[in-house]
């Protein structure tokens, strides 16, 4: 395991894209990190590039003044362009080498595998810092996506000796189980950024990751 990559672990933070949003980015981000997020990803599917430089910019400040690894999803040019500490990518995305290649050895690369073992370990072998699998619930922020059952993790460390990420309609309710299956860090939107209370909702979930 690389040093920065026991930096992801409990609960990890990615940003609602919602527009327009009751509280400013910012202000919600900081209020995830107050209760108690280990992880912050940048995510926003527009293409408004002014907005997206700006907020990452604005978030990669944030997190660094607060100590928590700052990651931007799909997008390795802005990760890249506004000094993030990594880049999430997916099946779509730019492969890890092309990633690498634009945001050198030290970067955090985390790695969407759904629920597709081969892919795992091919990233890993690729040098992937992290892998996600997922859905691991019903998600209504992507409702589309398909589903990972909780035995995965178990089936994952077995090859891969780095952070694994559970994401999917997780909440305070339901973390519990996905640590004690063995992931290592939960990815939550909806159940913290649409909170009314973001920090206390937060909170919430650190403390079942940290109790249960
Ligand atoms: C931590 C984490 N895990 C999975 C994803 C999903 O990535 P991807 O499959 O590329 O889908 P989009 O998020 O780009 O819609 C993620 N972003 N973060
Ligand atoms: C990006 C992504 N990939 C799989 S589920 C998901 C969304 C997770 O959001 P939520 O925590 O609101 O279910
Ligand atoms: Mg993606």
């Amino acid at each position: 395991m690389a040093p920065g990559d026991q930096g992801i672990a409990g609960l990890y933070v990615i940003t609602d894209a919602r527009w327009p949003r009751p509280v400013p980015l910012t202000e919600a981000v900081a209020a995830a990190i107050r209760g108690g997020a280990r992880v912050v990803q940048y995510r926003d599917k527009s293409d408004d590039t002014e907005r997206r430089h700006q907020e990452a910019t604005a978030l990669q400040r944030l997190c660094a003044q607060a100590g928590v690894p700052f990651i931007v999803n799909d997008d390795v040019a802005l990760a890249a362009a506004v000094g993030a500490d990594g880049v999430h990518i997916g099946q779509d995305d730019p492969d890890i080498a092309e990633a690498r290649r634009q945001l050198g050895a030290s970067a955090l690369i985390g790695v969407s595998c759904y629920a597709d073992l081969d892919r795992a370990q091919r990233m890993a072998a690729a040098g992937a810092n992290y892998l996600a699998f997922g859905s691991v619930y019903p998600s209504s922020t992507k409702p589309a996506s398909g589903r990972a059952p909780l035995s995965i993790f178990n089936e994952a460390r077995a090859f891969f000796a780095g952070p694994l990420v559970a994401i999917g309609g997780i909440q305070a309710g339901n973390v519990e189980a996905v640590i004690e299956a063995g992931a290592d860090a939960v990815a939550v939107i909806d159940a913290v950024f649409s909170a009314t209370d973001i920090a206390a909702a937060a909170t919430a979930i650190s403390h079942a990751i940290n109790t249960g």
